[in-house]
């Protein structure tokens, strides 16, 4: 696909703080006069909003990892047909609240399907469209687990209710993603303060716009 815009993911265990610096970076990008895009998975448009209350139903207790695995790939292959690939096509700066890597980390290692099996699913998900850079906020689980009980208005689903096991498994791939993928992955320890860590997340973007 030939694309001018920028494609930006962020990732990271929940709770890492991943909505509260994209909202200090989408108002950075806003100042600087920047055409953007801001979406978040899984969801962003109707059909893939459907399939996230899906997923995220706390009554589906009986949903199959693979099930699970298959339907994040759905609703990501649909958003960024419908939304993520024209934005990038008009030239705009594309920033996405988690894509492919969440998959590799939760689907993949943290229940266990296989982190290569989950790869390839995604990749007929999304062809050759991966992010140009991809912001991941690291935080031990405990801290993520900690920041979300104690957040007010966060809705805990079938997701957050894991284990803490479950959540540093999540933690231990997102950081075998970094250490593999140098180039695309920047890792930013966000266990300091919110602006602290949109400072680092804001440099970053700034040198790949230039
Ligand atoms: N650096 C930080 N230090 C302390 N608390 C934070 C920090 N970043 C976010 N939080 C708080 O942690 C909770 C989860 O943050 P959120 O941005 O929703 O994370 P995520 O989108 O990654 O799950 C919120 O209550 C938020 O105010
Ligand atoms: C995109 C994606 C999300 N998830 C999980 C991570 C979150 O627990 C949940 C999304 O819920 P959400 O409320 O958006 O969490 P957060 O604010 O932390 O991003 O879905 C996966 O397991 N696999 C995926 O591919």
């Amino acid at each position: 696909m030939k694309r001018n815009g920028l494609f930006i993911t962020l990732e990271g265990p929940d709770g890492a703080g991943k909505t509260s610096v994209l909202d200090i970076l989408a108002h950075r990008l806003e100042e600087s006069g920047t055409d953007y895009l801001r979406t978040r998975e899984p969801g962003g448009i109707r059909i893939s909003e459907k399939i996230r209350e899906i997923i995220l139903d706390n009554d589906h207790t009986e949903m199959e990892a693979r099930t699970e695995a298959l339907l994040y790939a759905a609703a990501r292959r649909q958003h960024l047909v419908e939304k993520i690939v024209p934005a990038l096509k008009a030239g705009k700066v594309v920033l996405c609240d988690r894509f492919i890597d969440s998959s590799i980390a939760y689907q993949g290692a943290a229940r266990g399907i296989g982190t290569e099996e989950v790869r390839t699913i995604n990749r007929f998900a999304i062809g050759s469209t991966m992010p140009d850079l991809t912001i991941l906020l690291d935080v031990p689980a405990e801290v993520g687990i900690r920041r979300i009980s104690e957040g007010r208005g966060h809705e805990v689903n079938r997701l957050d209710a894991e284990g803490l096991d479950f959540h540093r498994k999540v933690r231990d791939e997102y950081l075998r993603i970094a250490e593999s993928e140098p180039d695309r992955v920047v890792l930013i320890d966000a266990t300091g303060s919110l602006e602290g860590t949109a400072e680092v997340a804001w440099d970053a973007i700034k040198s790949r716009m230039k």
